[in-house]
C-alpha cells in the first residue's frame, strides 16, 4: 500500500500567475498552509522553471504541469531535460504512444520524477468530447485511458474527482489520482465543468487536489488554503 499522505500534502497550489514575482508574493502569503505548488503554461513560459528549482532546494514540492505531447522521441528527451529540476510530477496526456515516450524518458533518467497522465481535461463534458471527434462519453474515455496508463507502468492519473472511483477500480490502489476541477461550495466555477468539492474528492479516493483561482484569486489566500487542508482532513 501506499504512503499515507497528510492532509496539507494532499493539497497542491495552481501557480498560474504572469510573472515568478507575483508568483513568489503568492506563496510568501500562503506560507506554512501549504507545501506542494503547481506550474503550468502561464508561468513556465515565463521564468517558472527556474523558479520550479528554486522551490524545490527551498524544500517544497513541485509540479511541472507541460502536458507533453509529440512524438515519442521528442517527449523522451524532453521528459530527460526536465527530470534534472528535481519535481515530483509532470504531466503528459494520456495517449498511449506519449506515455510510453514519457515512462522511457523517466526510466533513463533515473530521478524519481513521477508522470502523470492527463486523461480528459475538466473543462469538458460529453458534447465537447464529441465535438473533438470521440464516440465515447467522458467517463469511458477517462477509463480507457487510465488503463492504458496503468499498462504503460505511468505513476499516476489526471481526472475529474467525479470519475475517481472508477479510476481507482481501474489503477488498484498504487497509483496516484490527481484531480483539479475542484471548487470549495459557493465558489465560482469559471471555465471548469466536471467539479467535485474537497471533501467529496477525498471520499472518492483522490490522492492530491490542483486549486488555482479559489486561491490565487481570493483576498487571504492562506485562510483559502487552510480551510481546504481542513475540509479535507475531517473527509478522510
Ligand atoms: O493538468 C492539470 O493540472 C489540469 C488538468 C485538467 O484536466 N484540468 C485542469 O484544470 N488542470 C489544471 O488545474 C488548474 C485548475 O485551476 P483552477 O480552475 O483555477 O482551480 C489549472 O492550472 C489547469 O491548467
Amino acid at each position: 500500500m501506499p504512503e499515507p499522505i497528510s492532509p496539507r500534502d494532499r493539497l497542491i497550489v495552481a501557480l498560474d500567475m504572469a510573472s515568478t514575482d507575483e508568483a513568489e508574493r503568492l506563496i510568501a502569503r500562503i506560507g506554512d498552509a501549504a507545501s506542494f505548488y503547481k506550474i503550468g503554461y502561464r508561468l513556465g513560459y515565463a521564468g517558472g522553471l527556474g523558479l520550479a528549482e528554486r522551490l524545490v532546494r527551498g524544500g517544497h514540492k513541485v509540479f511541472l504541469d507541460l502536458k507533453l505531447h509529440d512524438i515519442g522521441n521528442t517527449v523522451e528527451e524532453g521528459v530527460q531535460s526536465l527530470a534534472g529540476i528535481g519535481a515530483t510530477f509532470l504531466t503528459v496526456h494520456a495517449y498511449p504512444q506519449t506515455m510510453r515516450a514519457a515512462a522511457s524518458g523517466r526510466d533513463k533518467a533515473g530521478s524519481g520524477l513521477k508522470i502523470l497522465g492527463v486523461t480528459v481535461l475538466t473543462s469538458y463534458d460529453d458534447a465537447d468530447a464529441r465535438e473533438a471527434g470521440y464516440a465515447l462519453s467522458v467517463a469511458d474515455l477517462v477509463a480507457v485511458r487510465a488503463a492504458a496508463a496503468k499498462a504503460i507502468g505511468i505513476d499516476g492519473i489526471v481526472c475529474s474527482a467525479a470519475e475517481a472511483a472508477q479510476v481507482r477500480a481501474v489503477i488498484g490502489p498504487d497509483r496516484l489520482i490527481v484531480t483539479p476541477g475542484i471548487r470549495p461550495t459557493g465558489a465560482e466555477i469559471g471555465d471548469q465543468k466536471r467539479v467535485v468539492t474537497p471533501a467529496e474528492a477525498m471520499r472518492a479516493g483522490v490522492d492530491h487536489v490542483v486549486v488555482g483561482r479559489p486561491i490565487t484569486a481570493a483576498a487571504d489566500p492562506r485562510d483559502v488554503a487552510r480551510r481546504i487542508v481542513d475540509e479535507m482532513a475531517t473527509a478522510l
